[in-house]
């Protein structure tokens, strides 16, 4: 089942793969014909409803495959006022190859008296709030008219989100709805058909640019709604930990605080003055920052655990106390990762492994991606956490799901852009699932990556990402 926000995602993921949705619209039109074909006799009369947006323009498409019967269609409105271009071009090719195609000022005067079957393609998944008029007006016609009727998609006024059904709402007994149903469709009563309109099962596999569109800043946004994120990391090293908090507060996080050693903190603050630093007294992490580390962690709404903090055994130990007292999501990376599979949390972990680290882990290799692919998510499920297996293609997978994110290039092998990606990842669990972080966070890191190159070429590094990742996380 998808609701209309998934089916968003899958939408934008087709084209970005090359598959339009004029053309699914020829296909969706092309079902909603054969299901009329199986309820309707030749030379029945077939009146469509139709509303200006997609939902519409299937209706359009479909009077095309109908020429057996004698078809109506009724735009309810102006056509200048339709929503979309490609529902616009198949009212134009109605209107250009003469069918009977009518605009309706007043919905009161719709006449389904002589109708065989109603189509209802009002409203789809682009409903928000009750049914408006003139579709509320047309809503009673149609429940009242003595034709069977087939709704489009959903019956308008259903909201395909959550599957409510607004109280003026179509009551067709017909559905034929695309690729997957939708919330609130099985409690109707109505047949329902889901038609296959060929959008490619990648979309699922692979992260493309429509995964962006979840990940929506609400306009009227406060400080602290998109996340505060505690970077631990530092003291063997210093880039790390300042790479990892840039890139979160460039990924959207609205504050990101590093703790990292005393003997390393105005190193890690000198790279940048939007930093804000918490020290802990020595040269590394150790047991005994555990406590105060904790308390700075409860204040912070998710944790990137890893870069730059090294592989004393001392380290580690502290790594896994924080870790094992913590429960909320966490990015592990770099180091901390080998102690993942014997800690036992109630935290949601993020693991960002390249393949070295993941043998480390004791996981698996595979050349070819497919298998790799399963082979992580079978991982994923024995520690019952989220991995992100780095590489040419980036496995995503969580034991339930696993996808694949395709973006970056080989000038992003220089050292650093591991540390990029666990901020952007911890940036957007504020917003996201761990899945979807990851997911999201993988496929934006690399396109940042491929951004930064058209600049820098072989040549990039890892902090040319920054200014690149608002630009990577734009779904256009
Ligand atoms: N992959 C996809 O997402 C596909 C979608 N297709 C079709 O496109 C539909 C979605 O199209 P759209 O996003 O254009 O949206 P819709 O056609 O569902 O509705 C948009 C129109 O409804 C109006 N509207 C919104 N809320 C209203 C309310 N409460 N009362 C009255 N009017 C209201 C808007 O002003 C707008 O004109 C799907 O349901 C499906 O039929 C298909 O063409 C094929 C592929
Ligand atoms: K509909």
């Amino acid at each position: 089942m998808l609701t209309g926000s998934e089916m968003a995602v899958v939408d934008a993921n087709a084209e970005a793969l090359g598959v339009p949705r004029k053309q699914l619209m020829e296909s969706s039109g092309n079902a909603v014909a054969a299901t009329i074909r199986e309820i309707a006799s030749p030379d029945d009369t077939v009146v469509v409803v139709a509303g200006r947006g997609n939902n519409g323009g299937d209706a359009f498409v479909a009077a095309r495959f109908l020429d057996e019967f004698d078809v109506q269609v009724r735009l309810l409105g102006r056509a200048e006022t339709i929503t979309t271009d490609i529902a616009r071009k198949n009212w134009d090719a109605l209107l250009a190859a003469e069918y009977d195609a009518t605009e309706v000022r007043d919905s009161t005067a719709i006449d389904l008296g002589d109708a065989d079957v109603v189509v209802d393609a009002m409203l789809g998944t682009g409903i928000s709030g009750d049914l408006r008029e003139p579709a509320a007006t047309a809503a009673v016609a149609m429940n009242e008219a003595e034709a069977p009727v087939l709704s489009v998609d959903v019956p308008s006024g259903l909201d395909a989100e959550t599957g409510a059904t607004a109280p003026s709402a179509v009551e067709p007994d017909h559905v034929i709805t695309f690729h997957d149903t939708k919330p609130g469709l099985d409690d109707l009563d109505a047949t329902v058909r889901v038609a296959d309109i060929g959008i490619p099962t990648g979309v699922e596999t692979f992260v493309e640019r429509g995964d962006l569109l979840r990940l929506s800043r609400e306009t009227e946004s406060h400080k602290g709604d998109h996340g505060e994120v505690l970077v631990i990391g530092g003291g063997p090293y210093t880039g790390a930990p300042a790479l990892t908090a840039q890139a979160a507060l460039r990924a959207g996080a609205d504050l990101v605080k590093v703790t990292c050693p005393t003997s390393v903190v105005h190193e890690v603050q000198g790279y940048s003055e939007n930093l804000i630093l918490y020290p802990m007294q020595g040269r590394r992490l150790e047991p005994g920052h555990v406590g105060p580390v904790m308390e700075y962690a409860r204040e912070h709404d998710s944790l990137v655990i890893g870069p730059g903090l090294g592989d004393d055994e001392e380290t580690l130990e502290a790594a896994r106390a924080i870790i094992e007292s913590y429960d909320g999501t966490a990015v592990v990376d770099a180091d901390p990762l080998q102690i993942v599979p014997e800690v036992e949390t109630e935290a949601d972990l993020i693991c960002t492994p390249h393949q070295g680290e993941l043998a480390a882990m004791g996981g698996p290799a595979a050349e070819d991606w497919r298998e790799r692919r399963f082979l992580v998510d079978g991982f994923a499920a024995d520690l019952d956490h989220t991995m992100l297996v780095k590489g040419n293609y980036d496995i995503v997978a969580d034991g339930e799901h696993s996808r694949v994110s395709r973006t970056g290039n080989p000038g992003m092998t220089v050292g650093g852009t591991g540390d990029v990606l666990a901020g952007v990842t911890g940036a957007l669990t504020a917003q996201l699932d761990p899945f979807d972080a990851a997911a999201v966070g993988a496929f934006v890191t690399g396109r940042a990556g491929d951004i930064a190159a058209e600049t820098y070429g072989n040549g990039l590094v890892a902090s040319d990402l920054f200014d690149s990742i608002p630009e990577a996380m734009d779904p256009s």
